[in-house]
């Protein structure tokens, strides 16, 4: 099989946009399960957070204007009127020249538009003397100050936070409509290739990497891992077993058999397991080129190549955005990679982009990118590594001090 028109790496990832689609319903999750589950709905408040004007402070509330050139030599002299007490209403009307005593987070009361703290006055019997002023507003958090009421708080397509399931408890939501987590099987294939557990390797046999490394990934990026474990090369076992993951799991992930080996089934397999097939054969990438990506019914199918170098970048670099995709996370706006300038020249191809695997270093004149050079079959070359730099198809290579892009790897 050849690659005959191999796709850039931006069209596949618009051809990944195009095509795939949250295809599962949404479920509804109590928000304390939510975290790291993306939102399929629009949350609107229904309150205002705080619903109660609040100090900040400890101290006394006032009305700003009462304090107005207060200070230490001629301090301010208002009557203490009431003592406000913690989550209870405040029910005394403030009138002008009163104070009221009030706790951190206690409720201001009608009248007070400000708080003076506890460390600025002094209290003799029921009079207050008040030696700094404050201005209205001053420590204190109004109502709505958070959240109002009628606010979008968060759209579909978010992925949830800590600091969003806050919002979400601080206006009474207990439960919230995510995506379901996407199922993800991986199929690793080669007759060299065999389980992590196997304590004596036979001459040619390897341990299966990409499995493992892909799996890691996928969890993290929100995916339900199904181990599909290793696969003979032979086109009839590799179709049966890939059909039986296939049916349950919503992105099937092939490794290995990628390639032009008269042994590689991974595209008839990847054929026969349902319409439209094949989208895209081969990505004009370094490494990674031999990667494959069809559609069976709504779900994504991968062929990763075998060298675990190139089966990780290109998982992180497609299978991370589809993943994404099929959890209904909105396109993100932002560039979440690093700029570093390469600490070597390094040379590419025009139409083609390559991805070299760097270690960062932090310098007097900024952050710098040093190649970690190594054929892409060396998993430990990545182990140094600590991101991906990429070279863009449309430059023939990158000169010493050029700034790059890149990507973390976590
Ligand atoms: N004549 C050509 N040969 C190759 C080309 C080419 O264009 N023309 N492309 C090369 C590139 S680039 C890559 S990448 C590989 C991709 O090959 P396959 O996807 O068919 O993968 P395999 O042949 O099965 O394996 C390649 C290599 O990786 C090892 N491997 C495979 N699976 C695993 C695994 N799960 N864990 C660890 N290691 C794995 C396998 O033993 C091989 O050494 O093709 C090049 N050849
Ligand atoms: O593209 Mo292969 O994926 O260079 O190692």
């Amino acid at each position: 099989m050849k690659f005959f028109k191999v796709k850039t790496v931006s069209e596949t990832l618009s051809i990944i946009a195009e095509q795939f689609h949250p295809f599962r319903p949404p479920i509804k999750l109590p928000i304390t399960e939510a975290c790291g589950m993306v939102l399929a709905e629009d949350v609107i408040s229904g309150e205002q957070v705080p619903h109660f004007a609040r100090s900040t402070v400890d101290g006394f509330a006032v009305r700003a204007q009462d304090t107005y050139g207060a200070s230490d030599s001629l301090p301010a002299f208002l009557d203490i009127t009431s003592r406000i007490e913690m989550g209870r209403a405040a029910q005394v009307l403030l009138k002008e020249g009163q104070a009221q005593a009030i706790p951190t987070g206690g409720m201001l009361p009608a009248g007070a538009d400000s708080v003076v703290m506890i460390e600025h006055v002094e209290e003799i019997g029921e009079l207050l003397n008040v030696y700094r002023q404050v201005a209205p507003g001053e420590n204190v958090i109004r109502a709505g100050d958070d959240v109002e009421r009628g606010e979008l708080v968060m759209s579909a397509g978010h992925r949830l936070r800590p600091q969003d399931l806050g919002v979400l408890s601080a206006i009474g939501r207990t439960e919230v409509q995510v995506f379901p987590r996407p199922t993800i099987g991986i199929l690793s294939t080669g007759d060299e290739v065999v389980p992590t557990e196997k304590k004596e390797l036979a001459p040619g046999e390897v341990r299966d990497i990409n499995s493992v490394t892909v799996g890691a990934i996928a969890r993290q990026h929100g995916a339900i891992v199904i181990q599909g474990g290793i696969v003979r090369d032979d086109y009839e076992l590799f179709a049966a077993r890939a059909r039986e993951l296939f049916d349950q799991v919503d992105v099937l992930i092939l490794s290995g058999g990628s390639s032009v080996g008269t042994r590689d089934f991974t595209v008839q397999v990847m054929q026969s397991l349902g319409e439209p097939g094949v989208l895209v054969h081969g990505v004009a990438t370094k490494p990674g080129k031999p990667t494959i990506l069809a559609k069976a019914g709504d779900k994504p199918v991968m062929g990763l190549p075998g060298h675990p170098v190139s089966a990780q970048i290109m998982f992180q670099l497609l299978a991370v955005p589809l993943l994404e995709r099929l959890q209904g996370v909105r396109a993100r706006q932002t560039d979440v990679r690093l700029s570093a300038k390469l600490s070597r020249n390094v040379a590419s191809a025009v139409g083609r982009t390559d991805y070299i695997r760097v270690k960062l270093e932090e310098r007097a004149d900024g952050l710098w990118a040093i190649p970690v050079f190594g054929k892409s079959g060396l998993i430990s070359t990545l182990v140094e590594s600590e991101g991906i730099a990429e070279i863009p198809e449309n430059k023939e290579g990158v000169l010493e001090g050029e700034t790059v892009k890149v990507y973390l790897i976590q």
